[in-house]
């Protein structure tokens, strides 16, 4: 840790702009002209999203019937057609929803349903394709593949994602050792992270996401690695953040895991919203259909 504070205060510069608390970030592409508003309820809202739609489009994606035989090759010729290279997935089609602060929402749905998709879009990591996501505050992903350095060791890897979220060198030293108990993975903290388990680096990941206040906070699966007593100290820290005025999603294939620490769940089907509301009805009608 002495090494650590001593590097951190070499870092020279200005400190890196905390994000500033209020600002209403509009995602391109607003909703088509003459759709209905929507329903809003009282209360403050964090998250509007608005009709969104998230197409991926996929490049050298022909299929078997359009690529690589010389009667395909001379029809498109004959045509005038080109290659066809690209295919588009419609992942999210038409999601509305409010989310408001103190909320923890869970979000469930079979393979492919579009949960990830879904958090990217929020985190502003995808663009619409219609509609838009309108958020107060900076969200966060936090998810299985966050962007965390594998030849680097966890000491490093807290310093950089921590700057990364804006804290100040005087927040990472406080926040340090913090970090390092709660992810739990104690003397691995020295070795590259390359050397770690799943689950290390899922709780290494939680931690350092966790350590800081989020306006809205996403987080990708990342308690279902977790065992049963780091899923315990993850749930009890989500219930702080929202009630430190956060607001929480959170996509697991674990039920148990949205159910102990949700107070909403959407269920997402093919892309759309099947189901919205309390947790115990949703995940119920989950379960049967
Ligand atoms: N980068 C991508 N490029 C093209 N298609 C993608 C991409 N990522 C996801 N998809 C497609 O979008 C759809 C939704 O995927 P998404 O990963 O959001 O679903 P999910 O509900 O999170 O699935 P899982 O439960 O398996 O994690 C799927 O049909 C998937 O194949």
């Amino acid at each position: 840790m002495a090494e650590l504070t001593e590097e951190l205060s070499q870092v020279k510069g200005e400190e890196p702009a905390v994000p500033k608390k209020k600002d209403v970030r509009v995602h391109p592409n607003p909703a088509p002209a003459g759709k209905a508003p929507l329903d809003v309820p009282t209360g403050t809202p964090t998250v509007i999203v608005d009709d969104l739609h998230i197409v991926y489009r996929v490049y050298g994606a022909a299929t078997d019937a359009e690529k690589g035989n010389a009667v395909n090759a001379l029809t498109r010729i004959l045509k005038r057609q080109g290659r066809p290279q690209m295919k588009e997935v419609h992942a999210v089609k038409g999601v509305s929803f409010v989310a408001y602060h103190g909320d923890a929402i869970g979000i469930v749905g079979r393979n492919g349903s579009g949960k990830s998709t879904l958090l990217r879009a929020i985190a502003g990591l995808l663009p619409p394709h219609a509609g838009a996501v309108y958020t107060d505050g900076q969200p966060s992903l936090l998810g299985v593949n966050a962007a965390l350095m594998r030849e680097l060791t966890g000491e490093r890897n807290i310093v950089l994602g921590c700057y990364a979220m804006g804290m100040t060198p005087a927040e990472v030293r406080d926040k340090y050792q913090e970090i390092v108990d709660f992810s739990g993975i104690d003397e691995f903290v020295q070795l590259p992270m390359s050397t770690y388990s799943s689950g290390m680096g899922a709780r290494l990941r939680f931690a350092i996401s966790s350590a800081k206040t989020h306006d809205v906070l996403l987080i990708d699966e990342a308690l279902a690695t977790g065992d049963r007593e780091f899923r315990k100290k993850s749930e009890k820290r989500i219930r702080q953040i929202r009630e430190s005025a956060g607001t929480v999603f959170l996509v697991a294939h674990d039920l148990r895991v949205i159910e102990e620490t949700c107070n909403r769940v959407i269920w997402l089907h093919k892309g759309k919203i099947k189901m919205d509301g309390d947790p115990k009805e949703v995940l119920a009608a989950y379960n049967k259909g």
